[in-house]
């Protein structure tokens, strides 16, 4: 008998699992709407031309290669990556008060924020996390020994913010407790506070001395503008607020696989900052050691060449653009099909996902009568839809609600 014969077969995913679902379906009409991965529409990965270009100038180069990184990863990488969150003006970049390493592209940037919190951040180890949020995001701060909570986020009645249950679980958070923020295009809901929402929420921040910890998985991707979809992160640096940020280049430059991103600290003072830097790369030498170099390497080029980052910025936009027209497609065709119910919630979310509002048995019907793949609590990633499938969708949510 194995001495591993104890260990039980772990759940699937709630969203990886999704994908393997749809690769086992064999219908033609199959929809993947699961994972939030960009699709053309053609329905197929999107290798954005900067990134091609940035990766044929490095692959060119004889300078290149394949020694290992700092703990803290490619320093290039890492202050371009600050600017392009800060923005190039910030009094937190110019007075040297962030530390800022590379992290393995969001998800190890969270990850590693945690632990660095659970060893290091004595004044609570509370972390509140919207209601919903990102499937995966429990799971990190408890796997950190930290202990999760909830704040409530979204409203099932006008499927928007719940602002004002919102702002009262933070004035009634555990004082200097951490609080996971959704920079732009909130997963899954699709739903962003408004600019003067975020000055309340960071009102209700500072009531407390909460410890902000932006995850900005969408820099750009959102609304096609990098400088809007950072407000809320230049709102509150800005505004003098101490915060955690992890970064990630997954969606926003296609670059998935590369697991390419970054942490950073915002600090009241440069001193505390080098000693914060010190003890994140400690973490990071602890944990995976050094983090790899390729994807890294190209995310420098495009963020340090003008002609690559007005590319990119382009590229961007087109991929925003697509997804924001897949909503209105989408809801045309529910119109077109005599869907009951209101829909323009589809139009108001922003980002890679619409939070359509099916509940379980609905998706169970979408799934096992037309084949579409999404996740159970009603979120289809608009970025895997296209124009050709809006009507085949719109009959299935049809056949599903009706
Ligand atoms: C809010 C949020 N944070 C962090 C991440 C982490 O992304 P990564 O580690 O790939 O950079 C993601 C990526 N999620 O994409 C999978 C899905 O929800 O379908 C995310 O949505």
């Amino acid at each position: 008998m194995s001495v591993f014969e104890a260990v039980p077969q772990a759940p699937p995913d709630a969203i990886l699992g999704i994908t393997e679902g749809f690769k086992a379906c064999d219908n033609p009409n199959k929809l993947n709407l699961g994972v939030g991965a960009y699709r053309t529409e053609e329905g197929k990965p999107l290798v954005l031309r900067a990134v091609r270009e940035a990766e044929r100038r490095l692959l060119a180069d004889p300078k290149q290669d394949h020694e290992y990184l700092n703990m803290g990863g490619l320093p290039d990488f890492c202050r371009l990556s600050a600017q392009l969150a800060f923005g190039e003006g910030s009094a937190v970049l110019k007075e040297g008060r962030n530390a800022t390493i590379q992290g393995l592209s969001g998800t190890g940037s969270l990850r590693v924020g945690g632990e660095f919190l659970s060893r290091f951040y004595t004044r609570s180890k509370v972390v509140l996390i919207p209601t919903p949020t990102w499937a995966n995001h429990r799971f990190i701060f408890e796997k950190c020994g930290l202990e999760v909570r909830q704040y409530r986020y979204f409203k099932q009645e006008t499927r928007g913010l719940d602002y004002e249950g919102m702002v009262e679980d933070l004035k009634a958070a555990p004082e200097g407790a951490t609080v996971i923020l959704h920079a732009c295009a909130h997963n899954p809901t699709g739903v962003d506070p408004t600019p003067e929402q975020w000055q309340g929420i960071l009102d209700a921040v500072r009531s407390r001395s909460l410890l902000p910890f932006f995850d900005s998985a969408y820099q750009g991707f959102a609304s096609g503008d990098l400088d809007r979809d950072g407000a809320a992160i230049r709102l509150f640096a800005d505004a003098g607020l101490e915060l955690l940020l992890a970064q990630s280049y997954a969606k926003n430059m296609g670059l998935y696989g590369e697991r390419v991103g970054a942490l950073s600290v915002v600090t009241s003072d440069a001193a505390a900052a080098k000693r914060v830097e010190s003890q994140l790369k400690m973490v990071a030498r602890h944990m995976y050691s050094n983090p790899p170099k390729h994807g890294a390497a190209i995310v420098a080029i495009i963020l340090s060449d003008p002609e690559l980052f007005a590319q990119w910025k382009v590229e961007l936009k087109g991929m925003a653009d697509r997804i924001i027209s897949m909503r209105q497609q989408l809801f045309d065709a529910l119109q077109q099909v005599g869907c009951p119910g209101d829909w323009s919630h589809i139009l108001k979310q922003i980002g890679m996902f619409s939070y359509t509002g099916l509940t379980k048995a609905q998706v169970e019907n979408m799934t096992n009568k037309w084949h579409v793949y999404m996740t159970m609590d009603g979120r289809i990633s608009m970025a895997g839809l296209s124009g050709a499938k809006c009507g085949y969708l719109a009959e299935a949510i049809k056949d599903s609600v009706t």
